[in-house]
């Protein structure tokens, strides 16, 4: 599978506002928190975070947050991982939009809705910027509102 590059589309200052605002416009009033995965949600993520004047919390790969976690593990292609958020970041009943650059098997973004969801709150929505639609990560989040921009 080819590396989609998103460096062109992030030092484009007219594309990433396009990016940003749509998403915003679509989900504003609608959520209370927006989660971003690392590394490349988090630039998405927090950049629809202040559009939308609500909180942006970091989903990181294991390991790396100071306080007390909680952990979800996914598949890769020949191997598994785990992503890990604060125990205490999301709080019960909040909606949440889970926002990140690339849907592409969908075991980032799925093992992120547990997470969410472990702490009995809720996935409003997922925004992505750009889906791989061979890949079929969508098939993993049947049943959520998944957006995304633009398909390849
Ligand atoms: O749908 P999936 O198959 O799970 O792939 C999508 C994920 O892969 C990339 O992140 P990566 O894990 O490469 O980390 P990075 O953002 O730190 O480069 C991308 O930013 C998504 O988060
Ligand atoms: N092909 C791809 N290009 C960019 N980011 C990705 N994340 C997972 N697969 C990817």
């Amino acid at each position: 599978m080819l590396f989609k590059d998103f460096t062109p589309l992030l030092g484009d200052g007219a594309a990433l506002r396009q990016v940003v605002d749509d998403v915003a416009r679509r989900r504003q009033g609608t959520v209370d928190v927006v989660v971003g995965m690392e590394a490349r949600g988090f630039i998405f993520g927090a950049a629809v975070a202040y559009a939308l004047g609500v909180g942006f919390v970091p989903v990181r790969k294991a390991g790396k947050l100071p306080a007390g976690t909680i952990r979800a593990d996914y598949t890769l292609e020949y191997a598994t991982a785990s992503l890990e958020v604060h125990r205490d970041a999301i709080l019960p009943g909040q909606r949440v939009l889970v926002m990140d650059d690339v849907l592409a098997t969908g075991g980032t973004a799925e093992a992120t809705c547990r997470l969410v969801e472990s702490c009995d709150a809720e996935v409003v929505a997922i925004e992505i910027v750009v889906e791989i639609d061979a890949l079929r990560g969508r098939d993993r989040l049947a049943g959520r509102d998944v957006h995304t921009l633009l398909h390849v």
